[in-house]
């Protein structure tokens, strides 16, 4: 069976905020240290302290935010731990992942400087678990006041004299479990207390987040929106893809079998009703949706690779995972009235990692290669674009073999990002271009292709080239209908140009 679709690039369908390809980094592992910060005396080539390889990868996604200290690890930071002059940093265990010692070398002021060469926006993650209300407060002054007064004087001493901007702000990470194990309607009235000392200085102003639910915690968000939503801008939802119920087994990142593929992706889509309904609650104390949905932790978690620390959440990254990484984006797309941001569990080495290192080797996961193909929709409009997938059936269930979104351009440019889900079959898709400005001469398409041949296919360090995106040309071009074939396990963006006639 063959799916068909009708794109109409005239039905406006509202901002794709650039802020969904965000990401988020946790000192967890080697996700910091080693993945992005090695330290300026490293053999490592990098600028004051951070990788060059790692940057130069970074830069090329476009990267508009980066959320950090955590996670677990934000509700267990201490912020004047991590500034200073690096030698005298206090040295401590990490309790929550692996016991690994952090120096705290990367601080409040390394951050800040990454955020600068990544050209991107920060959002840190305030202590509510285990901190006080002074420590967020002074936190914020030492970042963001421009006059004088304690803590700006002690940010200037440590070699920063201009004031920072950050945009967001995070009060308490998962404070229904690791952040302090509270009832929503006790952390509520602490967010409300908290929020008040997260200041605006001068120009910053400040985007506050507050912690919202675990997966399907409905009532945590109907407690949160009742009793704080005049105090907030956004609030989270942290949703981990994972085989089953079973945390203690997760099923391995590759070795798996088909049941494995397809309950994987059968648990991605669950993202789209949780959205749906979290947003459904919203909607009943803010109609206008003022408040936006930030998906601060989203992405597959599998067994650890075996031989690494188990704690330090290291996993492989296969094809499997790519897809994932295009459905889920396809459903934020597609929920761009409410959910204003989402970050990507992490950033590098930990979870469904963009980048794996190993010493002064780097690889490009299939991941990182679908936020590369997506970035087109950054900041784009999506348009309309309605189709009914065929299904995919696997052991007497269902899911649509097919996830698909499309946005235009400030060019004008219009793309369609398409996933088949399917690990054996191909998937015929007919779509209907209307709504084609009416002086296009002609349509100009192009697309890639991020594809493979085995359900587990992935990069190695030995072998980084396994699975990167090629040129895609199974399509034809019909009048305003577009046929396109599309590969099992594949996930494809098209790029449709008008060439507009000169007057
Ligand atoms: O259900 N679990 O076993 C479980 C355990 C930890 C957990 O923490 C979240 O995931 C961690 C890794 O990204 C972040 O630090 C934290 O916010 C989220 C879920």
């Amino acid at each position: 069976m063959a799916s068909s679709a009708v794109l109409n690039a005239d039905l406006r369908k509202g901002l794709i905020h650039k802020e969904i390809y965000g990401h988020f980094s946790e000192h967890l592992g080697r996700g910091i240290y080693e993945g992005i910060w090695v330290g300026e005396d490293s053999p490592i080539p990098n600028t004051k302290g951070i990788r060059n390889d790692v940057l130069k990868a970074l830069q090329r996604i476009k990267i508009p935010v980066l959320r950090w200290p955590g996670g677990c690890f934000a509700d267990d930071y201490h912020w004047e731990d991590g500034i200073g002059p690096r030698e005298t940093r206090k040295r401590m265990i990490n309790k929550l992942w692996g016991g690994a010692i952090e120096n705290n070398h990367f601080g409040t002021h390394e951050f800040m400087m990454l955020c600068e060469l990544l050209g991107c926006d920060a959002y840190i993650n305030g202590n509510v678990g285990s901190g006080t209300v002074r420590e967020m407060s002074e936190w914020v002054e030492y970042l963001t006041f421009g006059g004088e007064s304690p803590m700006s004087s002690m940010r200037a001493a440590n070699g920063q004299a201009e004031p920072w901007t950050v945009k967001y702000w995070g009060v308490g990470n998962e404070n229904w479990g690791c952040g302090g194990n509270m009832r929503p309607e006790y952390y509520a009235d602490l967010y409300r207390q908290y929020q008040t000392y997260v200041r605006n200085y001068g120009e910053n102003k400040i985007h506050r987040i507050a912690c919202g639910p675990n997966g399907n915690d409905y009532g945590w968000m109907e407690v949160l929106m009742r009793e704080a939503s005049s105090f907030m801008d956004s609030i989270t939802l942290h949703y981990y893809t994972i085989l089953g119920p079973n945390w203690e087994n997760k099923g391995d990142a590759t070795g798996f079998n088909t049941d494995e593929w397809f309950t994987t992706l059968e648990q991605a889509l669950h993202m789209d009703e949780l959205i749906t309904r979290h947003s459904a609650i919203m909607d009943q104390y803010d109609p206008d949706k003022r408040i936006g949905l930030i998906v601060d932790e989203w992405g597959t978690w599998y067994n650890s690779e075996p031989g690494s620390m188990p704690g330090y959440l290291y996993q492989q990254n296969s094809i499997r995972d790519a897809l994932v990484a295009g459905v889920t984006l396809n459903i934020f797309h597609q929920h761009n009235d409410r959910v204003r941001m989402a970050n990507i569990a992490q950033m590098v080495n930990v979870l469904q990692a963009l980048i794996l290192t190993e010493g002064e080797r780097m690889l490009l996961t299939p991941t990182y290669h679908v936020f590369d193909m997506f970035k087109v929709h950054q900041d784009a409009e999506r348009v309309e674009f309605t189709f009914e997938s065929e299904a995919y059936r696997h052991n007497g269930r269902d899911i649509p073999a097919v996830s698909a979104s499309a946005s235009v351009d400030q060019e004008g440019a219009i793309h369609i990002s398409l996933c088949n889900l399917n690990h054996a079959d191909d998937s015929d898709l007919t779509i209907d271009l209307r709504g084609i400005d009416e002086r296009s001469e002609g349509l100009s398409v192009s697309g890639t292709i991020l594809a493979a041949a085995e359900i587990d296919a992935h990069n190695t360090f030995e072998h980084p080239d396994q699975v990167v995106p090629q040129p895609f040309n199974a399509f034809v071009l019909e009048g305003s209908k577009l046929k396109v074939q599309l590969p099992p396990m594949s996930v494809t963006v098209l790029e449709i140009k008008q060439q507009v006639a000169k007057v």
